[in-house]
């Protein structure tokens, strides 16, 4: 009998395991089951050109449909898994269908934490942005003058706001910690986007918490803030975070806390269930992580695929990130957890810096802004282990690049 290779989650990381598995077991039978109607997509140009109307859905399909089947790998769309059985080695699906495995991988991703009904989060215009379907009722707001309230300052907001205001809405974002993306980055950072977008006429409230949305014939209409002032809207966005997806590892009595918990071999308290992606949560250089981004899904991915067929391959993330807003890019390399010293660095080009997170007098991640160049060499430096002091990145006149030649 050939393995049962069973792929719960139809995003990112499930495709990429599919593929690298089919790559080193061309007999398994592999299956992808996902709750969505749509071949696995990529999501980052959901927030920017899919709801902007520059990218079709098609042009977000991470693989066209002839290469499921050149692959024969099976995709189960549009149905739920709603119940793992370890002990029978079967899951169900929300049709009763009952599937068997040999080994599973869970690639569940994570979802939007929403707004509560009783503060006006079930409201009518009132979006989230996870999915196509969520960008696609989006987009219908579209309309040059129209007045969008964007609540969250992280990258989903930010990016959305930068969308919709070049389309030519009135874009309003308020955020209830102190700062813009002060989850994910340090003030200079922050100070960079804050004015980036105070230029581009989006109006940003920070330290400012959202008490109600009020309606009017069930549709949102007006804000309340927690400092008693009011705003009206006609449509309001929602980008305050995420979580994991793992209840159904939860109820498998799978080990999971805010994700689901695995080890370097992306494998669960269980042998044969393993899981990746955004849903996992997993140590990294003495912390706990979660690394919502696509390169932890495809590489983490691909290591469990290679473990899964019995090639034993340890992952250790080298982690980046991007986000575009305006004609701005960030790209971020490495994790910035912890950091205790940051340099900050005019780039080459007007408009483009750099700033370079140490922990404890060692390197861990660079925001590069609007400066690919810097972004790679801290990658290579990050991945190579050669990293520049302090000292060094202090002196403006000290190029970098020279740590990797020399
Ligand atoms: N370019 C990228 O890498 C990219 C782009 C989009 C999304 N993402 C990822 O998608 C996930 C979701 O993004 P996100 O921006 O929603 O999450 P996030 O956690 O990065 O940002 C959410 C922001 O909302 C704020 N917030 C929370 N509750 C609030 C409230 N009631 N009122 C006002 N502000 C509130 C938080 O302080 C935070 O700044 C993250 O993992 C993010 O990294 C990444």
């Amino acid at each position: 009998m050939e393995k049962q290779i069973l792929i719960v989650g139809a995003g990112q990381a499930a495709c990429s395991l599919a593929g690298k598995y089919r790559q080193l077991d061309s007999d398994a039978v592999i299956t992808i089951v996902g709750d969505e109607e749509y071949l696995p997509y990529q999501r980052p140009p959901l927030s920017k050109k899919f709801v902007t109307g520059e990218m079709s859905v098609e042009s977000l399909f991470l693989r066209p449909n002839a290469w499921y089947e050149r692959n024969n790998i099976s995709l189960i769309s549009g149905r739920r898994v709603v119940h793992i059985d370890r002990n029978s080695k079967q899951i169900q699906l929300d049709d009763r269908r009952i599937l068997h495995y040999d080994m599973l991988a869970l690639t569940t991703g994570t979802r939007p934490r929403v707004l509560p009904s009783e503060i006006g989060g079930d409201l009518k215009g009132v979006y989230l942005v996870r999915g196509i379907d969520d960008a696609k009722a989006l987009a219908t707001e579209m309309t040059v003058g129209r007045r969008a309230l964007v609540i969250g300052g992280g990258y989903i907001g930010l990016e959305a706001a930068a969308a919709f205001r070049s389309q030519g809405l009135q874009v309003r974002v308020v955020e209830m910690a102190d700062r813009i993306l002060q989850r994910v980055s340090c003030a200079e950072t922050s100070n960079y986007f804050r004015k980036l977008h105070h230029e581009n006429g989006v109006q940003i409230y920070e330290g400012l918490g959202v008490e109600r949305l009020i309606g009017d014939n069930g549709r949102v209409v007006a804000a309340e803030f927690s400092d008693g002032s009011t705003m009206e809207v006609d449509f309001v966005i929602v980008g305050v975070g995420v979580v994991a997806n793992d209840e159904l590892a939860c109820e498998a009595d799978l080990e999971v806390d805010q994700g689901i918990l695995v080890n370097a071999f992306g494998q669960t308290n269980d042998k044969d269930i393993f899981a990746a992606g955004d849903c996992t949560r997993f140590k990294y250089l003495g912390h706990m992580i979660r690394l919502e981004s696509v390169q932890n899904a495809v590489d983490q991915a691909e290591s469990v695929a290679a473990n899964m067929a019995g090639v034993e391959t340890a992952y250790f993330p080298f982690p980046w990130f991007w986000s575009d807003q305006f004609d701005v890019k960030l790209q971020i390399a490495g994790l910035n957890q912890g950091y205790t010293d940051t340099v900050v660095r005019k780039g080459a080009k007007p408009r483009s810096m750099s700033v370079w997170y140490f922990s404890n007098g060692r390197l861990i991640s660079v925001d590069a802004i609007n400066d690919p160049r810097i972004f790679m060499i801290a990658k290579k430096m990050l991945s190579s282990n050669r990293l520049a002091s302090i000292e060094q990145l202090r002196d403006h006149d000290f190029d970098p690049k020279s740590i990797l030649v020399s």
